[in-house]
């Protein structure tokens, strides 16, 4: 097993991993067995929720197996933001998970995105290494945050920084793939503006200033770059293991067509339907905290496909690493308890990785009079 590589940001430490994709071709190629490090004899599949296309729920209220889907072309039109807004505030308490339609990226990027990711993944793996994050580094290709698991995960990934002025300061950078840089430019600005919009949408609905939240979450964008090759056994493979996300609002868009995410819904696995152009959103941690419960964030896994490849981009919106986080001032008022504690939020992300957690565990440590 590799070294653990300690980087410059406390609380990460990534070690190299295993390039999946080769291996995946290799299974093919010879019918090997899926190796033992990946396998999950554990897993839970036959508890997954079935998500059932005929069902006569409508999607706009009442379906208790479908993810809620805002249009955000109604959040920011007078005429319906106000019914809009409440299935948005619904969403973040009942679910943490919501799918977002007209949401204003351009079809264009969102095309360019697709096929630039598409292409990064298909090169030779001597060309992608060349993205290999430097010693001590996160960002690049190849390299994963370590989560004390012991299984690994079915899965290649880039992670990148892609927000100025943070982004500057990485070496991975300024020797990305000149078309791929100028298309994640493009995406990062116009998905930045999504996350500015639900932030605001969010803190109206919890009667808070709007800047209060945009505040917080004004200059922290990560994005992680996955890819999952087909498994033949793709029901003893995990794509990423069942976690919550550490930031604020995490934008994801799945790039084809294939199932895979599942969100943890009253003790089952739920798929998550793709569906076309939209963008996946998620409560985070850190909104949780600053919330005080209000809204969650869910556990969500990934499972792999048997025959097709499966990729995605989630955009992450964090508070920068020497923010507070802790319950809102706003949000404890009256008789309400204040229910999580408050602490830096690099200190928070310390724990968050390090920590021997699995799901969702390490919140209960979050969690005043735990
Ligand atoms: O690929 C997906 O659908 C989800 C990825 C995810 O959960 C993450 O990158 O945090
Ligand atoms: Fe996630």
């Amino acid at each position: 097993m590799a070294e653990v590589v300690r980087s410059s940001e406390s609380w990460a430490r990534s070690v190299p991993s295993e390039n999946v994709q080769g291996l995946a071709q290799e299974m093919g190629d010879t019918c090997m067995e899926i190796p033992e490090r990946y396998v999950r004899l554990e897993l839970d599949v036959g508890v997954t929720a079935i998500c059932d296309d005929d069902d006569d729920d409508d999607d706009e209220g009442g379906s208790d197996d479908k993810v809620p889907i805002i249009d955000m072309k109604r959040l920011l039109d007078p005429n319906f933001s106000l019914e809009e807004s409440a299935k948005l505030h619904s969403a973040c308490m009942d679910w943490g998970f919501f799918q977002v339609v007209n949401h204003g990226v351009s079809d264009e990027v969102i095309e360019e995105i697709k096929v630039d990711l598409e292409e990064f993944f298909k090169l030779p793996l001597k060309e992608k290494k060349a993205f290999a994050p430097l010693p001590g580094g996160l960002q690049g290709y190849g390299h994963k945050l370590v989560l004390n698991e012991e299984k690994l995960e079915w899965q290649d990934m880039m992670f990148l920084i892609t927000q100025p002025p943070h982004a500057r300061n990485f070496t991975f950078w300024p020797t990305s793939p000149p078309t791929f840089r100028s298309t994640l430019d493009k995406y990062s600005t116009e998905i930045k503006s999504v996350s500015r919009c639900l932030f605001d949408a969010i803190a109206k609905n919890l009667g808070l200033n709007p800047e209060v939240l945009c505040g917080i979450f004004k200059d922290h964008q990560r994005m992680r770059m996955n890819y999952y090759p087909p498994c033949p056994k793709a029901n003893q493979v995990l794509g990423i293991n069942p976690h919550t996300d550490a930031g604020g609002l995490t934008l994801l868009l799945q790039v084809r067509d294939v199932q895979g995410l599942q969100i943890k819904r009253k003790g089952k696995w739920l798929p998550v339907e793709p569906l076309d152009k939209a963008l996946v959103v998620n409560i985070g941690d850190a909104l949780e905290i600053l919330t005080n419960g209000k809204y969650a964030s869910v556990e969500h896994r990934v499972m792999v496909n048997k025959k097709k490849e499966r990729l995605s981009i989630a955009a992450y919106h964090s508070p920068s690493f020497d923010h507070i986080i802790g319950p809102l001032p706003e949000l404890k008022q009256g008789s309400c308890e204040e229910y999580y504690k408050t602490m830096k939020y690099d200190k928070y992300l310390e724990f968050h990785f390090i920590a021997k957690v699995k799901g969702k565990n390490h919140m209960d440590y979050m969690k005043l009079n735990k």
